[in-house]
């Protein structure tokens, strides 16, 4: 096997500090390096113990949450009933990175995701920024779904019982008389005592929570389906392409998870067949249930009447059946749709933190796994904590679109990845590639790009202070401490 092409340090030249610096930055790791290191941290190993399902259903798990109970309602008024086309336009947009993904992970089997994949092909800072962005899809995105279980389980507590969860309790200090969000801590910390017990232990409780969760939405679809009145859906597209392409934008959020189970790589059984295929079920599964679940809701109402509230789906069921009772079923049902987008994103956010601390970006503590459950312990407490802490007792309100540009940049980067891959290392085991080769990985890029254009200027002015916060923190302290630029001072001749 040749080694790793575009190997900076390698050729590093004496003098210019710009060039050197311009290396150092750019170094890229090679692939053998990040695949030999796989499932190790400091003090053990992780256990490989999921299976194909187990990955597919983790990838479904924190896909399918928070946004088809509520971006309907948003999506249904720009489109119409063409909605539904929406959600297959959203797809195929997903799609084209999905398919990115499925090859990286295929051949690069890690648990670092888009970080490790960046660090292999764009170089160490471009892997920095995208792992700080990854902070964003991952950590940040997932307090603000606590919040939102929190918000369905007091809907849950109010529509069966007439109890609510008081209102000092359950919102963040400053917003209506809120102290503390302590729903939204509640399953921060259930999911943590579940990632604690293992890999394996959480992928199990999750493929339960994704089973009721498919058979909440499942049913919902049936219900419908009887009350279907074809009437509903004419005229189809009656704001035309560009509502249609708008509300595909809106929808995109509903896709965003099903590059989870490439946060699995070291605990996944056989990942280098598993991961490409967990990645593309997952996305298939999700785009067929929310296709059921759109056209069911046009045909039942008239589209103009599913806008706005929040509770869309509930006002669905009312309709089609008369009766109060099944928002009950469709409340417990988010509630545990939702949990299961906590468990396994946290779970990422951890695997994500480990790989970047094995190459020595942050602090080592992030790589200890702990021997009794080869997990690691010690960061998946840290997660947790500042997740909790987030999501009980700050205001996240407008985070959604933060976290959806940090995301389409992960998915970009990922995509053009593998077109650098398949030149500087064309000799690589692939399990899977991406077809129309070098079309998709383009169409891709040139995808995330039009949606990340499309999103507001507050969303880019957050994006861009976060990357520079995190270029700050890259020279303060990855810079110098990583393992490649660790291992070329040793080198250095004196
Ligand atoms: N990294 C993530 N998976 N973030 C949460 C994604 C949200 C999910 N797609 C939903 O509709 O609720």
């Amino acid at each position: 096997m040749p080694s790793d092409t575009a190997h900076p340090d390698r050729s590093r030249q004496k003098g210019d500090p710009v060039r050197s610096i311009w290396r150092r930055i750019f170094r890229t790791k090679p692939v053998g390096e990040i695949i030999a290191e796989g499932g190790h941290g400091e003090g053990g190993e992780l256990k490989r113990s999921m299976s194909l399902t187990q990955l597919t259903m983790f990838s479904v798990g924190a896909t399918l949450g928070t946004g088809i109970f509520v971006i309907l309602g948003e999506a249904a008024p720009l489109a119409g009933p063409a909605v539904v086309v929406s959600f297959l336009l959203a797809a195929v947009t997903a799609l084209f990175s999905a398919l990115s993904y499925a090859e990286l992970a295929g051949t690069i089997p890690v648990s670092g995701s888009s970080y490790s994949y960046a660090y292999a092909t764009l170089g160490e800072v471009v892997a920095w920024v995208c792992g700080w962005c990854l902070l964003l899809e991952y950590a940040v995105s997932v307090s603000a779904v606590a919040v939102g279980w929190g918000q369905y389980l007091n809907e849950f507590f109010g529509q069966s019982t007439g109890w609510r969860i008081p209102a000092a309790l359950s919102g963040p200090p400053g917003i209506d008389g809120g102290v503390v969000n302590l729903p939204a801590i509640a399953v921060v910390l259930l999911a943590t005592v579940l990632l604690l017990r293992g890999a394996s232990e959480s992928a199990t409780a999750n493929a339960v929570m994704v089973v009721v969760k498919i058979g909440v939405l499942l049913f919902f679809c049936v219900i419908a389906f009887t009350a279907f009145d074809s009437d509903n859906l004419t005229p189809f597209a009656p704001l035309g392409m560009a509502g249609l392409s708008a509300a595909g934008a809106k929808v995109f959020f509903s896709y965003i998870g099903f590059d989870a189970a490439s946060t699995a790589g070291e605990e996944a059984k056989n990942p280098r067949r598993d991961l490409p295929l967990a990645i593309l079920l997952s996305l298939g599964i999700v785009t067929l249930v929310y296709v059921l679940v759109a056209l069911a809701s046009v045909g039942v109402l008239p589209w103009q009447r599913l806008s706005g509230s929040e509770a869309s789906l509930a006002k669905v069921l009312e309709d089609a059946t008369g009766s109060a009772w099944p928002s009950v079923v469709l409340s417990l049902g988010a509630v545990v749709a939702i949990a299961s987008v906590v468990l396994t994103v946290l779970y990422g956010q951890t695997r994500i933190l480990f790989a970047m601390s094995r190459d020595g970006l942050i602090p080592k503590v992030f790589q200890r796994v702990s021997p009794r459950r080869r997990v690691p312990a010690a960061n998946t407490i840290i997660v947790s904590a500042f997740v909790a802490i987030l999501a009980g007792l700050v205001p996240l309100g407008r985070l959604a679109d933060a976290t959806s540009i940090g995301t389409l940049f992960a998915f970009a980067v990922v995509n053009v990845g593998v077109i650098v891959l398949r030149s500087t290392r064309p000799d690589l085991p692939r399990n899977f590639r991406t077809p129309l080769f070098p079309l998709t990985p383009i169409l891709g890029v040139l995808f995330c790009l039009y949606l990340m254009v499309n999103l507001d200027r507050q969303t880019w002015a957050v994006f861009a202070v976060w990357t520079l916060v995190g270029l700050a923190a890259y020279f303060a302290y990855g810079f110098r401490r990583s393992r490649l630029a660790q291992a070329a001072g040793a080198c250095r001749p004196h």
